[in-house]
């Protein structure tokens, strides 16, 4: 399957008042538009908006005869803009929120003519997106499936960013430095420990956990940008829904967390959970049980497929 790159192009200003000449590009999957149910799909930090096919980093779940089954819908994606995929970066990444974000996708859902969505799903920073969405127009979509994420940052996911920042600033190698960290906040100590056993390459003279981290930092440095990395980390940072206008949304909401998650916890997720249930929305929790911490929305696909079958 190979879907184009598609662009919409708008003047925009941002919250903090800089005016910016956004080239907002996309991608769409399967059914022509307006001739099915429509299902947007918010990506995750070093993601894009390739989700489905050969290369596509959700193909597990998206594509012919998968969950989410193009034969069926219309799927589109929006890349975040700067996330250098389309080849646009932001220099002065500082200007954008997660807000700033989700005006721009719902200025590009306008422009495409798009009122009302099947369903919206976003993973881990797509997610916060998705929420800040939501609750900017509570009669968006049918279906609202954030997963591995919640409707703001709290302190320790914000800790952690600072950690990131901290490390994206610095002149050795901060990509990698930055993106070894980063898996240590997506696993956790259980999945690393099993995996490794403390296993030692001989040849590359380190634990095999040291080489798989290092590979990880070397792989992102070769696929992504700085700059790209430094605009992701500030958004993840600045996820700060309305909790006013959270409890307006009209949508079924189906929240999936993984209970071993160090970067969006679940309780976190319960509680916002409980706190739509008090407030009589149409709300769900399941949770993916994994030893792999946040990134097992990337690898329990038996689980999310089975979920997300039953949510659609
Ligand atoms: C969510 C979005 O919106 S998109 C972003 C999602 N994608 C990413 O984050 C890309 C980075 N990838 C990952 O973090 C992980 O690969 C995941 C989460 C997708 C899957 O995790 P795991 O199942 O633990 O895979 P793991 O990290 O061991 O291996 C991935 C690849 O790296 C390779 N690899 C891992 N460690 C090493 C190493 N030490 N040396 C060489 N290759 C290695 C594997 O062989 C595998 O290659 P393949 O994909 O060609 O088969
Ligand atoms: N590991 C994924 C998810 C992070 O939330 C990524 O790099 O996008």
């Amino acid at each position: 399957m190979k879907t184009e790159l598609n662009y919409i192009n708008f003047l925009y200003k941002t919250h903090s008042k800089r005016e910016v000449a956004i080239s907002l590009s996309y991608q769409l999957f399967g059914q022509d538009l307006f001739s099915a149910p429509i299902i947007l799909i918010n990506h995750a930090l070093t993601g894009n908006s390739n989700v489905a096919g050969e290369k596509g980093w959700w193909k597990q779940l998206v594509g012919e005869n998968k969950i989410i089954d193009i034969n069926t819908y219309t799927v589109l994606c929006f890349n975040i803009i700067g996330n250098g995929y389309d080849d646009f970066l932001i220099d002065e990444y500082e200007d954008f929120t997660c807000e700033d974000i989700a005006n721009i996708f719902l200025k590009g859902l306008s422009v495409l003519n798009i009122n009302s969505l099947h369903a919206l799903i976003g993973g881990s920073l797509g997610g916060g997106i998705a929420w800040e969405m939501v609750a900017k127009n509570p009669t968006l979509t049918k279906l609202f499936i954030p997963i591995a994420c919640d409707f703001k940052t709290h302190d320790w996911l914000h800790a952690q960013c600072l950690v990131q920042k901290f490390l994206l600033n610095q002149n050795d190698e901060p990509l990698q430095k930055a993106r070894i960290h980063a898996m240590l906040c997506y696993r956790t100590p259980e999945s690393l420990n099993v995996r490794f056993q403390n296993k030692y390459n001989e040849e590359q003279q380190c634990l095999e956990s040291e080489d798989w981290l290092r590979y990880h930092g070397n792989a992102l440095h070769k696929r992504y940008h700085l700059e790209a990395y430094k605009l992701m980390n500030h958004l993840l940072m600045n996820i700060n829904t309305d909790e006013k206008m959270i409890k307006k949304i009209e949508a079924q909401i189906h929240l999936i967390s993984v209970d071993s998650d160090l970067f969006f916890p679940a309780c976190e997720i319960r509680m916002c959970y409980e706190m739509l249930k008090r407030e009589n929305r149409d709300v769900f929790y399941h949770e993916i049980k994994s030893i792999h911490g946040h990134d097992a929305f990337l690898m329990e696909y038996e689980q999310l497929n089975t979920i997300i079958k039953n949510i659609l």
